[in-house]
């Protein structure tokens, strides 16, 4: 299994204070060296953590292959194909939003993102569209001629979080996930079954897949077990362990966790 890195709460650290301390830049070297396949970063509209000149630096300095996320917004396409990116994975993007909640609507904005994957594709970058785990997204993907697709695992993973972490008992508790525990592991189950029949559909139809968002060091095991995936993208939970230590064993830990 193929491990990306996203980096880019390394950079939200830093706009906490926004100062130039931590620099996402310095952790390229270790995410290699611990064994990273993959660097992922997310250039938001908003710039609420990577910057541009933040992209512009990790794409020129990283021995791996950056993924670079961004939303279908024309001006941030134009921004995107000039850095040249080894693959860049449209997301959608709700400026209110905590993190990205859901996949791209891929029917609604089916013209758009032909529009983006044609420019991108014609400058030489790989392409893979976020979406959420349904056979009708990963048949538009298909139809829109992405290479890869990325499954969107938020879902499973609040709903993993609600029945075996003490997430329930917190300020954070998931309101509309307040259900009893047989109620949440049937919802955990058909949300399993939709990536795994997603990403059969995926493979069967010639695309690669990966998966990502929320994924951690407890929740990261059935996925892993669903042959069709061949990468997974992981931030915020590699991050968040690597404050107690250290990103380089943070990365190895993880690593460890998935190869298959
Ligand atoms: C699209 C996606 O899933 C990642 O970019 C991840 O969400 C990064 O964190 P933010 O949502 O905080 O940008
Ligand atoms: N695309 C998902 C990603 O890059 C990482 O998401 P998260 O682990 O930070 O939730």
């Amino acid at each position: 299994m193929l491990l990306g890195v996203n980096i880019d709460h390394i950079a939200t650290l830093r706009e906490a204070r926004k100062i130039n301390d931590p620099n996402p830049l310095d952790a390229l070297s270790i995410c290699k060296l611990s064994g990273a396949d993959q660097i992922t970063i997310h250039l938001r509209e908003d710039r609420r953590h990577i910057h541009d000149l933040d992209a512009k630096a990790i794409i020129e300095h990283s021995a791996l292959p950056i993924n670079l996320e961004c939303s279908i917004n024309s001006t941030i396409i134009d921004i995107v194909y000039k850095l040249k990116p080894y693959r860049v994975t449209l997301v959608p993007e709700n400026r209110k939003e905590v993190t990205t909640e859901g996949g791209l609507d891929l029917e609604n904005n089916f013209q758009k993102i032909s529009r983006a994957i044609a420019q991108l594709q014609n400058s030489g970058i790989e392409v893979s569209l976020f979406i959420d785990p349904t056979l009708k997204s990963v048949e538009l993907a298909n139809m829109l001629g992405a290479s890869w697709i990325e499954l969107h695992t938020g879902s499973y993973a609040n709903i993993f979080a609600m029945l075996y972490t003490n997430l329930k008992h917190t300020q954070h508790s998931i309101k509309e996930l307040e259900l009893p525990n047989e109620k949440l592991k049937n919802m955990l189950d058909t949300s399993l079954e939709n990536i795994k029949n997603s990403s059969s559909l995926a493979v069967n139809l010639g695309l690669k897949v990966a998966a990502g968002h929320g994924l951690n060091y407890q929740n990261v095991k059935n996925i892993c077990e669903l042959k069709d995936i061949i990468e997974l993208n992981i931030g915020q939970s590699i991050i968040a362990r690597s404050v107690f230590t250290g990103l380089s064993s943070a990365i190895v830990e993880m690593k460890n966790l998935i190869s298959k």
